[in-house]
């Protein structure tokens, strides 16, 4: 989970491969009307994310050993989706500065979320204690990126 551009679907890929469980984006469940909004500019609201969020959950609730990766930027979203995983769900929050993520979705091509996105993304953004979310920094290279989330989940899971 996090703001658009921080690391989701790469931090997840990598992390799907290197311990054999499938990954699924959260943005190929936006309905289509979500992506338009967001391709020209416009914020979602909670209205337009409720749905996306049951699928989101609902796809948990089918594969509790799915990877998934979903903005969840509020305690009500992430809230909701453990409601409807109807299981376990270990958030991972992968935190950054605005100045970090800004630079990386400037230099990211062909993905339909605007930069200028990005501050309506922070305002929203309702950041998990760390009780409800390991939550690591995402400037560092990937692979150590992927090697503390798999210690710290190791760690509370065993
Ligand atoms: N640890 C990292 N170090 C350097 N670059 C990174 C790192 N993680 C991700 N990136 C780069 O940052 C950009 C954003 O990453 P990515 O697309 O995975 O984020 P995202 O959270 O899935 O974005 P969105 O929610 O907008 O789809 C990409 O160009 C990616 O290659
Ligand atoms: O909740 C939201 O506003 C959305 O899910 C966004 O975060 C994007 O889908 C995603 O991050 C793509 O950039």
């Amino acid at each position: 989970m996090g703001v658009a551009g921080c690391g989701k679907t790469s931090v997840g890929e990598e992390m799907a491969q290197r311990v054999g469980r499938p990954y699924l984006d959260g943005d190929e469940l936006h309905p289509t009307a979500n992506v338009e909004k967001m391709r020209q500019g416009i914020a979602l609201t909670d209205a337009d994310r409720w749905p996306w969020l049951d699928l989101v959950a609902a796809e948990l609730a089918r594969d509790g050993a799915l990877i998934i990766g979903c903005s969840a930027l509020k305690r009500a979203y992430r809230d909701r989706i453990r409601a409807g995983a109807g299981g376990p769900v270990t958030f991972v929050h992968l935190e950054g500065s605005r100045d970090l993520i800004a630079a990386r979705m400037a230099e990211r091509a062909g993905h339909y979320m605007p930069l200028s996105l990005l501050d309506s993304q922070f305002a929203a953004l309702e950041p998990p204690s760390a009780d409800e979310a390991i939550s690591v920094n995402i400037d560092q290279p990937l692979n150590a990126l992927v090697s503390r989330i798999l210690a710290e989940l190791e760690r509370r899971t065993g």
